[in-house]
């Protein structure tokens, strides 16, 4: 079988290198003629640990290549899309022009028996209304349909969930096309034993939404208990051991601290209400709007302690942010936290030094006005006030013995509770944790 995948960002080009390593000869096309670019010269666009080989592998192979002409997908038997669906500018709805536009693109081009396989995250109702079109607007004598085929991935772990994904969930409308994603993902079902989901189109686009709104509650929870903490005088992170031990609850995304950001889980709560409200059903969701005010509480929470540290008034004071991406193992800066509070700071007039180890250029292109350090000591040196906001190993390893006397006051407050604090107190460092005692 041959694959083309449409848009080739964080999702596409790993999905598309992933397929090309399965053994699928792959084209990648997306609008952006230098990203291509620069994918076919087998090198990526930005910062995902383990896809440099594989994409220079897959390249070279020649079973992977990349192109802006949408007429290369004419051979291909299961074309995804993963274009972008950012929140719209004036409103919290999803913008699906890019979606619409990669559709209008390929149709012409399907060949008879294809199946469009829909990945980008959608409001519910989409794949239905781009089957009809797709139905529709093919050539004269081809039959294509379409699926629904959401991705589940994480960045910094992008290629290992792309190839071994948890589950797998096909959204179809007939025995034919789940057979072709079968055998699409047949390597991980049959090795890995992944599990599948069939279902209808609506269900399989909830899936996804319903996945992300989940997680996101469970960080705004361990949240809104920081707050509580925070008041009572208690330790959240040993509250989210103790509950996370039930195994009904589970550990994972109990990490107190500056809250979530990233191109994916802010921007789908808002676009999940949003849908809910033109389907009459916003009431359902009406929780998922308070998950986004504990999570907005957070960043706000870290800018107000870090003017109580500096005496209440943030002009003209230097301030250390440790972390710019959104999370540690990514360049991505989108609906960044770190940068959200590092630009706040800057502008209360504070004079902010940023260091992150691969986000620092996007950052530079979204808040070009902050101080970007060579490295963490440089970003430290001198400072009144160091904040810790991305949990990269490279800060959970620093030596404050070390760092102690290259700042003007020892004070650290650390937004994802992820340094030591006995290390850092036993070092001469005032330890601020978010929601410890
Ligand atoms: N990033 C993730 O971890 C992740 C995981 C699961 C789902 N998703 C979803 O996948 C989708 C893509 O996310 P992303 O993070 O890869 O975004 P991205 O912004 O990194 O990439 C989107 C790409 O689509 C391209 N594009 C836009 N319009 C196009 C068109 N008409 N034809 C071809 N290409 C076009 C852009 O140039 C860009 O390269 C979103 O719906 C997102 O919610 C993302
Ligand atoms: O306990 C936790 C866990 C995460 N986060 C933050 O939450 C955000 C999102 O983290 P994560 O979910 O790991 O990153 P993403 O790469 O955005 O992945 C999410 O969004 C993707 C796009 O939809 C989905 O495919 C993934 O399954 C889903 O986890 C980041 O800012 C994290 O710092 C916390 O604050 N506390």
């Amino acid at each position: 079988m041959r694959v083309a995948v449409i848009g080739t960002g964080y999702l596409g080009a790993v999905h598309a290198a992933g397929m090309a390593q399965l053994g699928f000869e792959t084209v990648g096309v997306d609008v952006d003629e230098a990203k291509v670019e620069r994918l076919q010269s087998g090198r990526s666009p930005f910062y995902e640990p383990g896809f440099d080989p594989i994409l220079a592998e897959q390249v070279e192979s020649g079973r992977l290549r990349f192109t802006t002409d949408f007429s290369q997908i004419a051979d291909a038997d299961v074309v995804f899309i993963g274009v972008g669906t950012p929140q719209k500018a004036d409103s919290h709805a999803a913008d699906m022009t890019y979606v619409d536009a990669a559709v209008a693109s390929i149709t012409p081009h399907l060949k008879d028996g294809a199946l469009v396989a829909g990945k980008s995250t959608v409001p519910v109702g989409t794949a239905q209304r781009l089957a009809e079109y797709v139905a529709e607007n093919t050539p004269e004598g081809v039959t294509a349909e379409l699926a629904w085929n959401p991705e589940f991935l994480r960045e910094g772990f992008a290629v290992q969930d792309t190839l071994h994904p948890d589950r797998l969930v096909f959204g179809v409308t007939s025995e034919r096309a789940e057979k072709v994603l079968r055998e699409i993902y047949a390597n991980t079902i049959e090795e890995d034993g992944t599990p599948v989901v069939v279902c209808d189109l609506p269900t399989a686009e909830l899936v996804k939404v319903a996945a992300n709104s989940f997680l996101a509650t469970k960080i705004s929870f361990i949240n809104a208990m920081a707050e509580i903490c925070e008041a009572a005088g208690a330790d959240v992170t040993k509250l989210a051991d103790a509950i996370g031990h039930d195994a009904r609850i589970g550990r994972k995304f109990l990490n107190a601290g500056v809250g979530f950001g990233g191109g994916c889980l802010p921007k789908d709560i808002r676009a999940f209400s949003a849908r809910a409200g033109e389907l009459g059903a916003g009431h359902a969701l009406e929780f998922l709007a308070e998950v986004d005010k504990i999570n907005t509480r957070r960043r706000e929470h870290v800018v107000d302690l870090a003017r109580v540290e500096l005496g209440g008034d943030l002009r003209g004071r230097r301030v250390a942010v440790l972390g710019a991406s959104f999370k540690p193992n990514s360049d991505d800066v989108r609906d960044s936290p770190a940068l959200a509070v590092a630009g706040a700071l800057h502008l209360s007039g504070a004079e902010v030094h940023v260091y992150d180890p691969k986000g620092m250029e996007n950052a530079a292109k979204v808040y070009p006005t902050l101080t970007y350090a060579p490295s963490a000591e440089e970003a430290l040196a001198g400072a009144e006030l160091v904040i810790h906001l991305t949990e990269w190993q490279q800060f959970r390893d620093l030596d404050p013995a070390a760092l102690v006397g290259t700042v003007k006051q020892p004070i650290v407050i650390d937004g994802r509770n992820a340094l030591d604090p006995e290390l850092w107190r036993g070092a001469g460092w005032t330890y601020i944790g978010l929601g410890r005692p």
